[in-house]
């Protein structure tokens, strides 16, 4: 990080996800969920290091070089809707031109011609990205229509995995649940949906398991049914987040994440749970896909207002 400072972004993240699965991967602002994703990417700053592995099938992309990782991963083992579409678009040019040229890329598309021009019309379509916008640049289109631009380029090449961040930021209700709902039938039964975002709404609209992220780490790993329905988080933070959206408690957790930069030895969650005490100074390892000293027990339920 410029000005020499160390920030540990993501820490002993563990987790598997199979073909026709999608795993939500939540957490506030700043935790590290982009920064996970960009690892799996091989897209990292190059000064930053990275420890372990992630294999997609017979690949290890955390050992993967820039040519291999370039050439067949990103598109084509990996789609990815990345969090800042305006700035992965193009910007000198049309979104019909780049889906065409990604077309061409990862699908035998011919060069040119109506038959072309018909599959760029139907990936966009699949996005609901308007076809009367196609000739659009990216900076003249909305937040909301770069999302869309952005994630029919990322369904383009039918990748096994797809990579979806914050692939719902900008867009009203509506769009949100059509738009994960695409991703969720793009997935079908033969490739598996990383989705990360802050919105738990869409997460419980269509995860199947749910991945909680508190500063660097995950803290609980559940499967969505149990995680939003009953018994509930099992992490205190995990119940905290549920408890603070508008059809719950409406209850915002206390105080604010920790600087990762600053982190201390224990659970960095412990100076704004009300179960820590004093053993929380040790680190929690996961166990039941919790990693909690005090998890809330089972039975005791959510509050749901
Ligand atoms: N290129 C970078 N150089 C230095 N630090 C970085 C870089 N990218 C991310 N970080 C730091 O890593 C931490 C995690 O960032 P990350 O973008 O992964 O968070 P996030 O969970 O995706 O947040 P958001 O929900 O806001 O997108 C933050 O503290 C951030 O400041
Ligand atoms: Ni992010």
């Amino acid at each position: 990080m410029r000005g020499g400072a160390y920030v540990r972004a993501v820490s002993d993240a563990s987790f598997d996800l199979r073909a026709g699965e999608c795993l939500a991967l939540v957490g506030e602002s700043g935790c590290g969920k982009s920064v996970l994703a960009s690892a799996l990417l091989g897209l990292l700053p190059q000064n930053a290091e990275t420890a372990g592995s992630a294999r997609l099938g017979d690949l290890d992309l955390m050992a993967a070089d820039e040519a291999t990782l370039a050439r067949t991963v990103r598109g084509r083992r990996i789609g990815l809707v990345p969090q800042s579409p305006a700035a992965h678009l193009t910007p000198v040019r049309t979104v019909r031109s780049q889906l065409a040229e990604t077309l061409r890329q990862l699908t035998g598309a011919p060069r040119r011609g109506a038959r072309l021009q018909a599959a760029v019309r139907e990936a966009a379509a699949r996005a609901a990205f308007p076809l009367d916008h196609l000739d659009r640049y990216p900076h003249e289109l909305s937040g909301g229509l770069a999302q869309r631009a952005a994630t029919a380029l990322a369904l383009v090449g039918d990748a096994p995995l797809l990579l979806a961040d914050e692939p719902t930021t900008g867009l009203d209700r509506d769009l949100v649940e059509r738009t994960v709902d695409e991703l969720r039938r793009h997935i079908g039964t033969d490739r598996a949906l990383l989705l990360i975002t802050h919105d738990l709404a869409a997460a419980e609209r269509i995860a199947d398991r749910v991945a909680v992220m508190y500063a660097s780490r995950i803290v609980e790993l559940s499967e969505a049914q149990a995680f939003f329905g009953a018994p509930g988080p099992r992490h205190p933070y995990a119940r905290g987040l549920l408890n603070a959206l508008p059809d719950r408690a409406f209850t915002p957790i206390p105080g604010m994440p920790p600087e990762l930069s600053a982190l201390g030895e224990g659970c960095a969650f412990a100076p704004r749970c009300t179960r820590a005490d004093e053993v929380c100074a040790a680190l929690p390892g996961l166990t039941d896909g919790v990693s909690c000293h005090h998890p809330v027990p089972a039975h005791q339920e959510a509050t749901r207002a």
